[in-house]
């Protein structure tokens, strides 16, 4: 395994996010050789961003870029043609590609790509109607550009596989639910598991005995109560669209709201197609709701610093601060309070200073005491956590980083041949 080269690929709702890295020891961390990202899909201008060593280049804007997939080719070209990364200018040189697939049904490890496990996905895209699909098509050009590569997912469920049956069943008929296999799964997994991993470590524990709640703020967001290093709750459900609202989604609703909203909810959607059968109401609550439709932007940036002049930007501002702080009470609770700190990360958590120390004033009661200063100078650019207050802190998360590690981790068993057949 040492000296091989892994790609990461992580295909958010909103972002492409490729990190490039070398193989160390089985033990070690694999060293990162370059990250490239690009956001904006859902705001455009899309933007481009690099950084490899010295070579940095931030918010370069890009035309032509409509979906993940375009965002992937782009980044493999920009990466092979980049005469300081001679690693990459050999194809055959990646050893692996992982990617970030979001709904991994039952699947509770990482899985090599073969023509089951892409099935398998395949037939999960209409529960993740916003990522799947696009993980998918990333996979087909990455086995088409790279063909030596042994393909490998890495699943958002599988951290929350240990949750407890009377947090992941629903109060529904229990025959159609297993029949159906309608439960609670859970997201951002990936993310979690990134988090719990520096978290622990900046605190000197280990991860089994460290309980906290974990906020990833992004472009879909969500909460998850971390009880010994194990997810006992978490805020998204069978689906991302549960939960807190995001960019373009609504989060918890009022399970009746979709049919007094439209009397054709259970109709096909427009943007319905062979692969992904998703209905009016999914199209409305996944793709027309959250911060587009209340504030005409899916960027949070935005709606943080207008809210003060901007009724619909302050409307959204609230409203996340509301519910992030309503899930953190209720975790708070099921960890009977016994908590080393609130973790903010993803693009909002990380970025979000507003957001955070809003959420900060309501969480005091509870002990978590922001300090305003801390949480303004707060940089994790430098440094993976930083403490901005009494128990609260900030963390980089990475969940590229996470799928490496399982790379490498689990090489030996991987490479024990399974075949990427003829997809
Ligand atoms: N300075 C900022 N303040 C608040 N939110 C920000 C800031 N910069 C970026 N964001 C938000 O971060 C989100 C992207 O988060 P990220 O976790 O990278 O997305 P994705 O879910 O696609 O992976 C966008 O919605 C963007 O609005
Ligand atoms: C699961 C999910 O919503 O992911 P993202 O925030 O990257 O869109
Ligand atoms: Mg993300």
């Amino acid at each position: 395994m040492e000296n091989k080269i892994i790609l990461s690929i992580n295909a958010g709702s909103s972002s492409v996010k490729v990190s490039v890295y070398k193989a160390r020891s089985k033990s070690e961390d694999p060293q990162e050789l370059a990250v490239v990202e690009i956001n904006g899909l859902t705001a455009p201008p899309t933007t481009f961003e690099y950084n490899r060593g010295p070579e940095k280049i931030k918010g370069k804007e890009l035309s032509d870029i409509e979906s993940q997939d375009d965002a992937f080719n782009y980044i493999l070209k920009h990466l092979e043609e980049d005469e300081g990364l001679p690693e990459l200018s050999d194809r055959d040189n990646t050893a692996y590609a992982c990617h970030r697939v979001v709904h991994g049904g039952d699947y509770n490890t990482a899985k090599v790509l073969n023509e089951d496990t892409y099935e398998h996905i395949e037939k999960l895209s209409d529960l993740a109607p916003l990522h799947n699909a696009s993980a998918l098509a990333i996979i087909r050009s990455s086995r088409k550009a790279i063909p030596n590569t042994t393909n490998l997912a890495f699943f958002d469920t599988s951290f929350h596989s240990t949750l407890p049956a009377s947090t992941r069943t629903y109060a529904i008929s229990p025959t159609i639910a297993s029949k159906n296999k309608l439960r609670k799964y859970g997201f951002h997994g990936l993310s979690y598991a990134s988090i719990l991993s520096s978290f622990s470590s900046h605190l000197n524990k280990a991860p089994s005995k460290t309980s906290f709640i974990a906020l990833h703020l992004g472009s879909g967001a969500s909460a998850c109560a971390i009880g010994n290093g194990q997810s006992i709750d978490t805020s998204m459900g069978l689906t991302p669209l549960g939960g807190l609202p995001g960019a373009t989604r609504s989060g918890d609703i009022d399970p009746s709201l979709v049919f007094h909203y439209t009397h054709s909810a259970g109709a096909p959607s427009r943007s319905a197609t062979k692969d992904l059968h998703i209905t009016q109401a999914e199209q409305i609550l996944n793709k027309e709701s959250g911060w587009k439709a209340l504030a005409s932007t899916t960027d949070f940036g935005h709606i943080s610093a207008n809210r003060e002049i901007d009724e619909g930007c302050r409307i959204a501002f609230d409203l996340f601060v509301d519910r992030v702080a309503g899930y953190v009470g209720a975790y708070f609770v099921k960890l009977e309070g016994k908590v080393d700190g609130l973790v903010f990360a993803g693009g909002i958590g990380e970025k979000g200073i507003d957001l955070r120390k809003e959420v900060g004033k309501k969480l005091r009661c509870m002990g978590f005491d922001l300090d305003e200063e801390r949480n303004k100078h707060a940089d994790v650019s430098k440094q993976r956590v930083v403490e901005i207050g009494k128990k609260v802190f900030v963390c980089r998360t990475d969940e590229q980083l996470e799928m490496a590690r399982g790379c490498v981790q689990r090489s030996w068993e991987m490479d024990k041949g399974y075949q990427f057949l003829s997809i």
